[in-house]
């Protein structure tokens, strides 16, 4: 799994990887560049455009002079804007200035005329990871400008202005793209970044995970890659007892959808035994609609996971959840109305059975822990949560991210912009449901369904765009066993 590293530890492998390769640094620089230039090469629609480059006096900037070259050749109409003189700049940003070939058009931004037609390609290669203050004077102009203009812009490796690990102070680009090198950057995944780094890509340069995991650190990106190995593996002989009874709580009068979703999700995620605890007046209906989830209104005897919350109601009492606490001592999924429970009565917290998944959004986690004025403060009080009441956080969102009872932060890579849709959350109660009750441990439960869950949202949003409902999702999940070659 790869690490994400702080941007202070960047500089460190950097220097470790070249010295254990033998390389040099404006090697290294070089394959960023061409990294960055093949992916453009492969956006058709970016292709034929002119572009400009804003390149800085830092590495960043080196960056920016190496993809100006590299674009030149290939017979892109390049401009190249230096901010800094050369004598002011680092060693490799000076030697690739040193290689820009006399046909490509430099101009220093102090005399660049800002004649940037519409549709143009705006590089912005100012600062990267060195940023160590908030932009000022002459930068943040140029900053300003290029956030003025109509053109295409794509950051190299972050955009200029916003810090690595925390977040922006003052002004920063507003990119389209933003093309990584290597390391997920932290701050590229706050939600109070998105009209900074717009659409998100990482670039590999070469340096492979296990040199990454050579440094400290705590926090993860979770991809493909890493999924099947997470997952249990199943022999031919097994029968529907092995693949766990769970139960799925909530579905209060007209919310029973809620625990519907969540209980088709669970059986769509491999669970053998489905009850759906719903109110009895609803259970003729819910049974011919869905003939596969039994319904009961009473507490079932030896389940293997139970998942509570969805459509449950605001006016329970906090004995309800005590008294499942106490029925089932084992890590639970806990959603929706049982979180706004806890928020209610925070006594409640102390009584979680250890190793239990909350899986809070935004706002269901701050009515828990209070308001937090960006990402970076909620990242905080989630591990915060996590680790004082010995409990899996899953912060719903963008980049999702799992914070784990021993300290660990993990952050999804599935999911888009069209599961922000009614009954989106229940589906995933009910995958992680299902996960615990085949036996998964809880961290893997959670990775996996967090997983899952996103990525039958990208294959349902492939073809249903923003018109994606939570049914969708529920129709995908068989599809990412197949995607994932998982048996
Ligand atoms: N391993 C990798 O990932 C690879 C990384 N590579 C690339 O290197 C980049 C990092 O390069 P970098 O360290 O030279 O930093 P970068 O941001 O270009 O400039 C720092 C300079 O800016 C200055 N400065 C700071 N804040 C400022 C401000 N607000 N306003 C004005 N100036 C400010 C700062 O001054 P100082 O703080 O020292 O006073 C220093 O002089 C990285 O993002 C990636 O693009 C690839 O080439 C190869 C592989
Ligand atoms: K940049």
């Amino acid at each position: 799994m790869r690490k994400i590293l702080a941007g202070s530890q960047i500089k460190t492998l950097d220097q470790r990887f070249i010295q254990a390769k033998g390389i040099s640094s404006l090697e290294l620089m070089e394959e960023a560049a061409c990294a960055f230039v093949d992916w453009l090469m492969e956006q058709s629609d970016l292709r034929n455009r002119p572009v400009f480059i804003f390149a800085g006096k830092g590495n960043n900037g080196g960056d920016g002079m190496a993809i100006a070259r590299l674009l030149h050749t290939i017979g892109f109409s390049v401009t190249l804007i230096a901010t800094a003189s050369k004598e002011d700049s680092s060693i490799d940003n000076q030697l690739n200035s040193e290689r820009l070939p006399d046909s490509l058009q430099v101009v220093s931004s102090d005399s660049f005329d800002w004649k940037i037609p519409v549709g143009a390609i705006v590089i912005d290669a100012l600062l990267g990871v060195g940023l160590s203050y908030p932009l000022e004077g002459r930068l943040l102009e140029i900053v300003r400008r290029i956030n003025e203009i109509s053109a295409i812009k794509i950051a190299v490796d972050i955009p200029t202005g916003l810090p690595a690990d925390t977040v922006v102070a003052g002004e920063a680009v507003r990119a389209d793209f933003t093309v990584s090198f290597q390391f997920p950057k932290l701050s590229l995944l706050f939600p109070d970044h998105a009209a900074y780094v717009g659409r998100l890509n990482f670039v590999d340069i070469g340096i492979s995970v296990d040199f990454q995991n050579q440094l400290e650190g705590s926090k993860f990106l979770l991809e493909q890659g890493d999924i099947p190995a997470l997952h249990l593996k199943k022999n031919d002989f097994i029968h529907k007892g092995d693949m766990g009874k769970v139960m799925l709580i909530g579905g209060s009068k007209g919310k029973v959808g809620a625990i519907l979703l969540a209980s088709q999700a669970a059986l769509r995620a491999g669970s053998g035994l489905v009850y759906a605890n719903i109110p009895a007046d609803e259970r003729l209906t819910c049974q011919v609609a869905f003939p596969e989830i039994m319904y009961s209104t009473e507490l079932v005897e030896d389940l293997d996971a139970i998942g509570v919350g969805p459509g449950w109601g605001t006016t329970l009492h906090p004995e309800e959840l005590s008294q499942l606490f106490q029925k089932y001592a084992f890590p639970m999924v806990l959603d929706a109305d049982a979180i706004n429970l806890m928020a209610k009565y925070p006594k409640l917290l102390h009584e979680i059975p250890a190793n239990s998944i909350l899986t809070p959004h935004l706002k269901e986690f701050e009515r828990l822990v209070g308001s937090c004025d960006n990402h970076s403060i909620r990242l905080k009080k989630a591990l915060e949560l996590a680790t004082t009441y010995q409990i899996i956080v899953v912060l719903k969102g963008a980049y999702t991210c799992i914070s784990t009872p021993d300290g660990n932060q993990y952050f999804n890579t599935t999911g888009n912009k069209y599961m922000a849709t009614a009954g989106s959350g229940d589906v995933l109660t009910g995958i992680i449901t299902s996960f615990l009750g085949q036996g998964y441990a809880p961290v893997q439960a959670a990775l996996v369904g967090v997983f899952h869950h996103g990525l039958a949202g990208d294959i349902a949003a492939k073809s249903k765009n923003r018109g994606l409902i939570a049914s969708d999702i529920i129709r995908s999940i068989p599809q990412t066993f197949i995607e994932l070659d998982i048996d």
